[in-house]
């Protein structure tokens, strides 16, 4: 039978299922890996409880790099990098080979990435370094007012709003807009996640992913995320890391380049750093739990035709010790 094991992971609730495409005994086709992440991660019936997309980890042909990590979303669409998936790869490829800070090769580069000091008792925690950083309307597939190249603290004329808007690629795309309590809980976000991520908006016709952030006080900000080929997610990675970004850019008096962040978000809590310069690569350090839940050993006959009845599932007990984490984090 061509068994494959799927690992359930999460960064933050944001939860993917991770295949290391080195076990198989034959190489998957680009058509069958987006099948395949279109069949488990759907959340009605998919496999198990489905989740935000599919990671998968690969070797790597580049000097001093552990393995490679793509990232599928849900809706099959390939990204060019996941902050939250980096993390849950890393702890992947530093216990396969013993290991504690290496590289990964993602779509744009190689990407530094250690273990660090457990968040709380029995929750990994990784560090992932996120870049490359562009303001560029071409790096971002943005259509902004004619002839200006960067959208930066502004608003956009086709969505009718008196929000003001941030776009950002770390390298995959974000649109960020800083709001008050109220704007952060409601529907609009969600309203403006299903636009510009729709074919017909002229702004993104490749889609982003759109997040609302709030400042909480020093050093600490609230993510809220509607994903590009997800939907809203408990947390993204990358919206967080380009969100402290922008937050140190346009709100320094509060958050602070080169300190910890905290970046809260409906799925739990990150720590950021921001390293913002004017005269080299901005990048920032995004650190989190790597939480594995559970391994399911499947057919990859049954996963590709979405038939999940005949499966062998071995939960850990970590997402106990990331529940318990949760609890000692003040309300916000
Ligand atoms: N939906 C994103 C990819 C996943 C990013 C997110 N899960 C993260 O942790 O950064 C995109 O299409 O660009």
């Amino acid at each position: 039978m061509n068994g494959v094991q799927l690992i359930k992971v999460h960064g933050s609730e944001n939860d993917f299922y991770m295949l290391d495409v080195t076990t198989l005994d034959h190489q998957l086709s680009e058509s069958e890996i987006k099948q395949i992440a279109i069949n488990i991660c759907n959340r009605k019936a998919g496999l198990i409880d489905g989740a935000d997309g599919l990671l998968l980890i690969d070797k790597s042909d580049h000097i001093n790099v552990l393995g490679k990590m793509r990232v599928i979303n849900a809706d099959g669409s390939e990204a060019s990098m996941c902050g939250n998936g980096l993390r849950c790869v890393a702890r992947y490829l530093a216990e396969k080979n013993q290991q504690q800070s290496f590289k990964i090769e993602t779509m744009q580069a190689d990407l530094p990435v250690a273990k660090m000091p457990s968040l709380s008792k029995g929750v990994e925690t990784y560090q992932a370094h996120i870049s490359p950083v562009s303001f560029s309307a071409n790096d971002l597939g943005m259509r902004v007012n004619a002839g200006e190249d960067t959208l930066i603290n502004q608003t956009i004329a086709e969505l009718n709003t008196k929000l003001k808007f941030t776009a950002i690629a770390v390298p995959n795309p974000h649109l960020i807009s800083f709001v008050d309590e109220t704007t952060i809980s409601g529907d609009y976000l969600g309203e403006l996640g299903h636009y510009l991520n729709n074919k017909t908006n002229s702004v993104f016709p490749d889609g982003v992913n759109v997040s609302f952030v709030r400042i909480l006080g020093k050093n600490q900000i609230f993510v809220r995320t509607f994903e590009r080929g997800v939907g809203y997610t408990d947390a993204c990675g990358t919206a967080m890391s380009a969100s402290s970004l922008v937050s140190v850019l346009l709100h320094n008096d509060l958050i602070e380049n080169n300190a910890k962040i905290s970046v809260c978000n409906p799925g739990g809590m990150v720590n950021t750093v921001v390293h913002h310069s004017d005269n080299s690569e901005d990048y920032i350090d995004l650190i989190g739990n790597a939480t594995f839940m559970r391994t399911i050993d499947i057919s990859l006959d049954e996963t590709l035709a979405g038939n999940f009845t005949n499966i062998d599932i071995n939960e850990t007990k970590e997402q106990a010790s990331y529940k318990a984490f949760i609890k000692t984090l003040p309300k916000v």
